[in-house]
């Protein structure tokens, strides 16, 4: 199972405090994140975490890459509804490849719960 961890920033507090309950249960997946995502996870629990690029310097299309090449199970990606983003066409370009790919996807807390109950409990 490998699961892509994503957080815009107003968002991070949220997914950190997610990742911090969920730990032991996201330790069995190999889990990727986006740049400060990633740095945040892994100063706040012990999770191993493969690091892409920062979500504005490409993050988002590597791990889209990962989809495209079927090494990506599922993505909880806490975005910020209410905030412009620099790349948001990288970020609709995410969403659209795990919709191609049937990738399950989580965009808010209520869904990662779901997600992460039926991959892994
Ligand atoms: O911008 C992001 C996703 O679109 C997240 O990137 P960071 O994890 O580097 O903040």
């Amino acid at each position: 199972m490998r699961l892509a961890l994503i957080a815009h920033d107003k968002k991070k507090d949220d997914l950190m405090a997610f990742a911090t309950d969920h730990e032991e249960t996201l330790s069995q997946a190999s889990l990727m994140a986006t740049g400060t995502t990633g740095k945040r996870l892994m100063e706040v629990t012990d999770l191993d975490i493969e690091r892409k690029e920062s979500g504005p310097l490409g993050g988002d299309m590597q791990i889209g890459g990962e989809i495209a090449e079927d090494t990506c199970d599922g993505v909880i990606f806490l975005r910020d509804p209410l905030t412009a983003q620099p790349h948001e066409p990288d970020i609709s370009a995410l969403l659209r490849l795990c919709d191609v790919h049937d990738i399950p996807l989580a965009t808010n807390l209520a869904s990662a719960e779901l997600l992460v109950e039926q991959f892994f409990e």
